[in-house]
């Protein structure tokens, strides 16, 4: 309990600390508000006596009624007009709130280690977290101030129903106590459905966005899955649809249910004045009064009650945001040091005993791996499917804790070395890199936005990637969008992105350039082209490649051979063909088709 609380109370103080104008101007209003009730029941009373003497031909003066319908018209008026700027006030607090608030989420995202991303409880969260925080962050302070607005009202009912009989009292309050208990009862059970709904919903979003999304949209034709994926979206869809209705149904019965009660304790209210008339002197404005205020404090204990229910509710969507901001990743994070990066690298990469299991795994898909390569070396690295070499990438990189052994910069320990300077000094394109819907110019200099201005150094990365022959054909050159989501920009090729992709590695002045695959795309010129010119491509650079063409990997300087999460054989080409062993086999399979 103590625990939750603080959750609130966490809210509510980010609230104060970054709104506080919303705060005071809120408290000010609701007080302004909860008076409102007691001032009209006020004026409605005296009205109706007013005209009732009038219209009995006790009174012949029509000047107070007329004066107090003015004043009927003034209070319906202004709390009108208030209400409208509190909800305007709300709005533009909700889409602040909202903005900052939806950075925390994306920042933690990005910054979330990439094994983070293989967890899926990790989606889910995410997923449920991801929208509307603005709105319920600001939902326990409005429901708060709501609940002093309410209280306002019912202390002035309760102070007027007193000055009568104090069993009107009794039976106002009475008739609370059950709704307080449902609605509390079905908050709670509102949010453990969505939470438990979670994961098939994000199931049903996939298989919707497989529907409408541009690249799936070929093959959802071509494998006529149109069908298949609409079926298990409606599925779905209405598997959770159903138990939420299930839940609104029982809701709406038990609501019905209180709804009678609340109406039958107001009618015993109306009995009890009636029966009071006989003795005590009541005016027809009195009756009508106090029968308004019966009904204003029962409306106004429902609403403390609805809104105490709804702090309870929302405290849980706020205590599950503050988990996710506050999620200890420290398991899966690698401590970074802030040694710069050794420039120039003078003794190279060591990779010692490197053993590695992705998190959640119980096989290893690396295991005892060691080498090292020499500043300014190409190497390349070959193998099977599966056999590890983007994992290695990965280890490389940083990206994941090793399960054991260590990799080294001229013998600094990757951990040590500052995470941008690290990023700076090793450029890697994956095999499925991204195609960014950015100008052609943003998405080569990607990793160095800051030098984007520089078009000379664009466009020199993109010669010696081939991109810029077909982007000198583009309307705005440089400047033009690629991919076609969002406006009319140019489509590119596989090859032609991987061009850009190239460009990309090209444009860095990393020390170390690993390429997953480059050339895969490429048609035979152009991928000859690249391996011919990779000495002068990768100049002043180590360079590191994978590849499935054996003829590319015959250029390195020497070859890795992975099979199986393990380095089976290392060593220049013509050393691995005369050791006759997996690159041999490998090797000559291939030159097979080519004879
Ligand atoms: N995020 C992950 N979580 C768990 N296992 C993974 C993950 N990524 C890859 N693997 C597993 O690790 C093994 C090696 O994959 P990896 O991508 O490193 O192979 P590869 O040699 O690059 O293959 P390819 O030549 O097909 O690109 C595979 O069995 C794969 O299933």
């Amino acid at each position: 309990m103590k625990m939750k609380n603080s959750e609130l109370l966490k809210a509510f103080r980010y609230v104060w600390k970054n709104q506080r104008i919303w705060v005071l101007f809120s408290a000010l209003i609701s007080l302004f508000m909860g008076l409102i009730p007691i001032t009209n029941l006020w004026v409605v009373k005296e009205l109706i006596n007013e005209v009732a003497a009038v219209l009995g031909g006790a009174k012949q003066e029509y000047t107070a009624s007329f004066l107090l319908l003015l004043a009927q018209f003034a209070l319906l008026f202004v709390s009108s007009a208030v209400l409208k700027g509190q909800e305007l006030l709300d709005k533009q607090t909700e889409i602040k709130l909202d903005h900052d608030l939806q950075q925390m989420v994306m920042q933690k995202t990005s910054s979330a280690p990439l094994a983070f991303y293989d967890v899926p409880a990790f989606h889910d969260t995410i997923e449920r977290v991801y929208t509307g925080h603005g709105i319920r962050f600001m939902q326990p302070v409005k429901n708060i101030f709501e609940i002093g607005r309410y209280f306002t009202t019912l202390l002035s009912f309760f102070a007027f129903l007193l000055s009568v009989h104090w069993g009107l009292v009794l039976v106002s309050l009475a008739g609370s106590i059950p709704v307080l208990l449902v609605l509390v009862r079905f908050g709670n059970q509102r949010f453990h459905l969505r939470f438990h709904q979670t994961p098939l919903a994000r199931e049903a979003s996939y298989l919707k966005h497989l529907l409408i999304d541009r690249q799936a949209a070929k093959e959802v034709r071509l494998f006529q899955m149109k069908e298949f994926l609409l079926r298990g979206w409606s599925d779905k869809y209405r598997k959770n649809s159903q138990e939420l209705l299930k839940l609104t149904r029982r809701e709406k019965l038990a609501m019905i249910g209180m709804d009678g009660l609340t109406a039958l304790f107001y009618v015993s209210a109306a009995g009890l004045i009636i029966w009071l008339a006989r003795t005590t002197k009541v005016t027809i404005g009195d009756f009508v009064a106090l029968g308004q205020a019966v009904q204003g404090t029962q409306g106004a204990m429902n609403g403390i009650v609805t809104h105490l229910a709804r702090i309870h509710e929302t405290r849980l969507y706020i205590r599950e945001f503050f988990q996710f901001i506050e999620l200890d990743l420290s398991a899966y994070e690698i401590k970074r040091g802030t040694a710069p990066f050794p420039r120039p690298l003078e003794t190279g990469i060591t990779v010692d005993n490197l053993s590695f299991c992705y998190p959640g795994s119980e096989r290893y898909t690396l295991r005892n791996v060691s080498f090292s390569i020499s500043p300014g070396e190409r190497i390349a690295i070959v193998g099977e499917n599966g056999s590890g070499k983007t994992t290695l990438v990965k280890c490389l990189m940083g990206l994941y804790r090793l399960s054991e052994g260590q990799i080294r910069f001229d013998g600094l320990p990757l951990e040590e070395i500052g995470e941008s300077e690290f990023f700076r000094n090793l450029t890697v394109i994956f095999q499925d890199f991204m195609h960014y819907d950015f100008t052609v110019r943003e998405n080569i200099s990607i990793g160095q936005l800051e030098a984007a201005a520089d078009l000379e150094r664009v466009k020199r990365a993109a010669q010696k990637s081939g991109a810029d022959r077909f982007v000198q054909r583009m309307a705005d050159g440089y400047d033009t969008y690629l991919g076609r989501s969002f406006r009319d920009g140019e489509d590119l090729s596989g090859g032609q992105w991987q061009k850009v992709a190239l460009a990309r590695a090209l444009f860095s002045d990393g020390q170390v350039i690993i390429l997953d695959e480059p050339t895969a795309a490429l048609d035979p010129r152009a991928e000859m082209e690249v391996f011919q010119k990779f000495d002068q491509l990768t100049q002043n650079s180590t360079a590191v490649f994978i590849s499935h063409r054996m003829a590319a990997a015959r250029m390195a300087d020497r070859i890795l051979v992975m099979k199986d999460g393990a380095l089976l054989e290392s060593g220049s080409h013509e050393e691995l063909m005369a050791l006759g062993g997996e690159y041999q086999r490998m090797y000559d399979m291939q030159a097979k088709w080519y004879v």
